[in-house]
């Protein structure tokens, strides 16, 4: 059976040579352009590559997109910035590339994945919900993809199940002190040395907290999911947003 053919973009950063490695040691993949910064869209179509692996900056991404999309090239995503307006954008390059699939992962890991499953299944549950996301003093955004996804599940759960606002009596604050506010849903951003990705869910009722932490302790918790993005985006037309679309969740 002929390998699938795999690009990376972003492949000198934190997570893009990671991904280098798992692409060149998966016995179904052949690693065929690894691009940075500076190098040319073009090598992707003169590689034959079939899927780009795009994990670069959210300045960066909507270029590279606009450039897999428009040459037929399926796309597994892991940069974040993802606005509205930037995946109606998307949805409407993907239209006129009917037959091309697009993957964008908030997070590639299936604990983060099982973390905004279970949030979004405990929130009507509990009067109060506040997201904390600690992530290296490196990372590019704040507050983090996975933490802006898993707060727009937890509202999107609590509007369906008609739960109330959540209480809050704060009658004056410094600006930030209560963190950015996703949806109705308090997120709070750390950036500290010596972490890498982290975050928990705490969910507040009469006479109880539930917390739900998540920590990748090394960029190799997000190559499974990279890996199975490749795989299964090559047959699955048009945008999927979540990992959670390709797995078996019950
Ligand atoms: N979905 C997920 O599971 C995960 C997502 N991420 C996300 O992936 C992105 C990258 O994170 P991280 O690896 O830590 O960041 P890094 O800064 O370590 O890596 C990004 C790399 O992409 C390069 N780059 C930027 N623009 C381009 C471009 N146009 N073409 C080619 N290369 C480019 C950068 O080059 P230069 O250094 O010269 O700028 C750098 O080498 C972030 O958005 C992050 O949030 C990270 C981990 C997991
Ligand atoms: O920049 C990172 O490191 C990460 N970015 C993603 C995000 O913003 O959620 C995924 C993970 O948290 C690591």
């Amino acid at each position: 059976m002929s390998k699938l053919r795999v690009a990376v973009i972003g492949a000198r950063g934190r997570i893009g040579s990671e991904a280098v490695k798992a692409v060149e040691a998966a016995d179904d993949m052949e690693l065929v352009a690894a691009l940075g910064r500076g190098d040319k869209l073009e090598t992707l179509a003169e590689s034959g590559a079939q899927v780009a692996v795009e994990l670069t900056h959210p300045d960066s991404v909507m270029a590279n997109l606009d450039y897999c999309v428009g040459h037929g090239i399926h796309a597994v995503v892991g940069t974040t910035g993802w606005t509205d307006e930037r995946l109606a954008r998307l949805r409407t390059s993907l239209e006129a590339s009917p037959g091309t699939g697009v993957l964008i992962a908030p997070n590639f890991s299936i604990g983060a994945v099982l973390t905004m499953r279970f949030a979004q299944l405990a929130a009507p549950y509990f009067e109060s919900v506040e997201v904390i996301e600690l992530h290296h003093p490196n990372k590019a955004d704040a507050p983090s993809g996975t933490a802006t996804r898993t707060a727009q599940l937890i509202a999107e759960a609590r509007r369906e199940a008609g739960s109330a606002p959540q209480p809050d009596a704060t009658s004056t604050a410094l600006d930030g002190a209560r963190g950015a506010d996703v949806d109705g849903v308090p997120v709070h951003s750390v950036r500290l040395r010596g972490l890498l990705a982290h975050q928990e869910v705490l969910l507040g009722g009469e006479g109880e907290t539930l917390t739900v932490r998540h920590d990748s302790l090394h960029h190799s918790s997000f190559m499974p999911g990279i890996l199975l993005g490749a795989r299964r985006v090559v047959s699955t037309p048009g945008l999927t947003f979540g990992l959670e679309h390709f797995l078996d969740l019950g």
